[in-house]
């Protein structure tokens, strides 16, 4: 990527609740650093353009150094011509009630031709995360609409469950989020994902042995990560925004500038057979990042309880490419 050069980033859904947290960190450089340009390439559906204009206006208005221009479309193929960075967030979010999936006739529909528009014009070194839900799923709808571009390029957000994860587990140890390691997040970005303690470690220690209670593992820790979109739904109103916002920064940061020595994150990639994750669907899993690209951790074990949790989350990712399949959408 270049780094004089301005960056082109495409953010969908630019006018919404996540885009509007989103494109002022975007601007000010927190996505791709302190020393590179952005031009912003903002796509909304064609009634919420003006809303889009006037947080162009707004982020004009903040003279952001690193920020090169703004374009507004409401055409997909414009939007991603010649894209370096593309956010799909534009998606509708579900309300109380609803499981992620149940958005799949709603949403999915929209990341076939964006995947169309990317694979048609983008740049050659195109990084896509779809933060739009059902995530995983849009993902993999996206990269069959892109036959030329590399799969691998395309994947889905798992980092704010990530995140979620290292905040309870902070808060029950008492420990920073900065004195985690290797946490996962494997799966589906849905109630059924399972983070995973087993490789953690807080300040050096086996997270489990500084936990020391099974039962708050498995009946806690895992049902309030992994259920935390609904409950922050049935508090605020609305689906989660900042956080939401602020691991897309996370993700891309993470991806473009690497790893750790040492640690991992989690993101939802194409799978390539690693854990006998069927080979092309985009689930969560611990991976490194260097040179720019995701690296899923190899050779961790499995025990079983994990094995059935990662199962379970994965039969669901099968289910709903079944479903899309169904659909007519790919
Ligand atoms: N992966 C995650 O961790 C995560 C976290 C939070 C929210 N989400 C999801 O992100 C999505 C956006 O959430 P939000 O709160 O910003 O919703 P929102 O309703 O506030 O905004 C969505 C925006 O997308 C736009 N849009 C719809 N279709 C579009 C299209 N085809 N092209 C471009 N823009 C389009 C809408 O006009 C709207 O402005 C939802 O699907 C939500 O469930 C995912
Ligand atoms: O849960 C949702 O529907 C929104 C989002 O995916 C979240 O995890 O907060």
């Amino acid at each position: 990527m270049p780094v004089s050069q301005p960056v082109n980033v495409t953010v969908t859904g630019a006018a919404g609740q996540i885009g509007y947290a989103l494109l002022f960190r975007v601007a000010s450089g927190q996505l791709l650093g302190p020393d590179t340009p952005v031009r912003l390439r903002l796509l909304e559906v064609p009634q919420a353009v003006k809303a889009a204009e006037g947080t162009a206006m707004e982020l004009d208005d903040c003279a952001f150094p690193l920020l090169a221009g703004i374009d507004i479309h409401d055409d997909a193929t414009a939007a991603f011509d010649g894209t370096n960075v593309a956010l799909l967030v534009g998606a509708r979010p579900r309300t109380a009630g609803m499981e992620r999936g149940d958005l799949l006739s709603a949403n999915g529909g929209i990341f076939g031709p964006q995947g169309a528009a990317i694979n048609a014009g983008a740049a050659s070194d195109v990084r896509v995360l779809v933060v739009g839900n059902p995530a995983n799923t849009n993902a993999w709808i996206a990269a069959q609409h892109a036959p030329d571009v590399p799969a691998d390029r395309f994947t889905a957000m798992t980092r704010l469950d990530h995140n979620r994860a290292l905040a309870q587990l902070a808060a029950r140890t008492r420990s920073t989020v900065s004195d985690i390691q290797r946490l996962a997040i494997w799966g589906n970005h849905s109630a059924t994902q399972y983070p995973d303690l087993t490789h953690a470690t807080i300040s050096g220690r086996p997270a489990l042995e500084v936990v020391d209670d099974e039962a708050w593992v498995r009946d806690t820790f895992i049902p309030t990560v992994a259920k935390r979109g609904a409950a922050i739904i049935e508090a605020r109103g609305a689906s989660s925004a900042a956080s939401a916002a602020n691991a897309a920064i996370d993700h891309v940061h993470t991806w473009v500038h690497g790893t750790p020595e040492g640690d991992w994150t989690s993101a939802g990639v194409v799978s390539d057979g690693s854990y006998g994750v069927p080979e092309g669907l985009v689930s969560s899993f611990p991976v490194t990042s260097s040179g720019g690209e995701w690296r899923i951790v190899p050779d961790l074990d499995v025990d079983d309880f994990s094995r059935e949790r990662i199962d379970a989350s994965v039969a669901e990712l099968v289910e709903e490419r079944e479903a899309v399949r169904a659909l007519g959408l790919v």
